[in-house]
């Protein structure tokens, strides 16, 4: 018997809107689909990695670059083979772009691929409720990136008033020419809208259509991506980092960060235990959870933004590397309330 081509999803969206969340999501409740991952990152450090792993055992992992860019059809195809290969049971490959990444040149570099075995299986675009206005307003390129979207995901609805919702949802579904829009949190959504055979099936036709033939032939200069204008930093530390001190840190963000995310190692008594870290724009959370067995406590983080001075930013970091003093027993109170288990 023939076997269909493996469909490739990709979910793109910007920085801190949400792919992982969904990811994650998806591969929690796969619904017997046997699931692929690609993951990209912007920094050089993965941290989108770092979340999905242990998950799945098919991930392979994109680092330190966009793949809108980064690597020619070629490349992108022995990462899909890896994955696709022969006895790999594999039903559906997920990438995860990054952030920053353009998704018209991802959606291009899956159409030109010349693997028999791999299929497009369409764009799922994720965009954060909360911030779509103002990263609209600072970068009106990204009303682009929703054109070729086959399902977008108006995500953390749970942080927009509800007139506000309706109001996104028709502009988001206007910039992606009337496809559906799904309002979102956490990106859950039922995983049949994706893994579905005759939704994907759907897609693939509409990939054939005169709108990609237009996509295909669309000029794309890399130099205008976003991704051009940000810059990362990473930062690890063995040792612990003091509470007080990153919250300073925190509070007080250098300018031009945007998005900041990895793992903390506090020194505190009776906190042993891993906070992930998560801001983007305003927003700033932390998640507490247990290192896992053979896990090496340290801190990991990539800082991402727009005019950073990334000196600045690894100087004032490594300042936060210290430990409180014991008799200080209030030193995790900030970090405590920003912190969810
Ligand atoms: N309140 C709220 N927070 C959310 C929602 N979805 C995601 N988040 C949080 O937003 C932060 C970023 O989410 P991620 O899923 O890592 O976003 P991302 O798009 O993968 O981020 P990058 O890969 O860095 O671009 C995390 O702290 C998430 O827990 C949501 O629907 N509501």
């Amino acid at each position: 018997m023939v076997r269909q081509p493996i469909p490739v999803i990709i979910v793109a969206g910007f920085l801190g809107a949400g792919k992982t969340s969904l990811l994650n999501h998806l591969l929690r409740n796969p619904q017997g689909a046997r699931i692929g991952v690609v993951v990209n990152d912007f920094g050089k450090i993965n941290i989108d990695a770092l979340s999905v792993a242990g998950q799945v055992d098919s991930t392979v992992s994109l680092g330190n670059g966009c793949l809108c860019c980064a690597v020619d059809a070629s490349g992108l195809d022995d990462l899909l083979a890896r994955l696709a290969r022969p006895g790999s049971d594999i039903d559906v490959i997920v990438i995860e772009s990054s952030g920053l990444a353009d998704p018209r040149g991802m959606v291009r570099l899956l159409l030109n691929s010349t693997n028999p075995r791999l299929g497009y299986g369409g764009l799922v675009e994720v965009v954060d409720a909360a911030e779509f206005d103002a990263t609209r307003r600072r970068h009106p390129e990204i009303d682009q990136h929703l054109r070729f979207a086959d399902l977008v995901l108006l995500n953390k609805i749970d942080r927009v008033a509800e007139s506000d919702q309706r109001r996104l949802a028709e502009l988001v579904g206007g910039l992606a020419g009337g496809k559906p829009v799904l309002p979102t949190s956490h990106g859950r959504v039922d995983p049949a809208l994706l893994f579905d055979r005759g939704a994907v099936r759907e897609r693939q036709d509409v990939a054939r259509q005169l709108s990609f033939d237009e996509l295909l032939a669309e000029p794309d200069d890399c130099h205008e991506h976003l991704h051009t204008g940000y810059q990362s930093v990473e930062f690890a530390a063995d040792d612990p980092v003091h509470p007080r001190a990153l919250m300073r840190f925190l509070d007080d963000r250098p300018d031009g960060v945007y998005r900041m995310k990895g793992q903390v190692h506090f020194g505190a008594p009776g906190q042993g235990q891993k906070f992930t870290l998560h801001t983007v724009g305003d927003f700033l959370r932390f998640q507490r959870s247990r290192w896992g067995r053979g896990e090496q406590r340290r801190t990991q983080l990539v800082v991402i933004g727009s005019g950073l001075d990334q000196d600045r930013v690894r100087r004032d970091l490594a300042a936060c590397v210290g430990e409180p003093d014991p008799a200080d027993e209030h030193s995790m109170l900030d970090v405590l309330k920003y912190t969810r288990t």
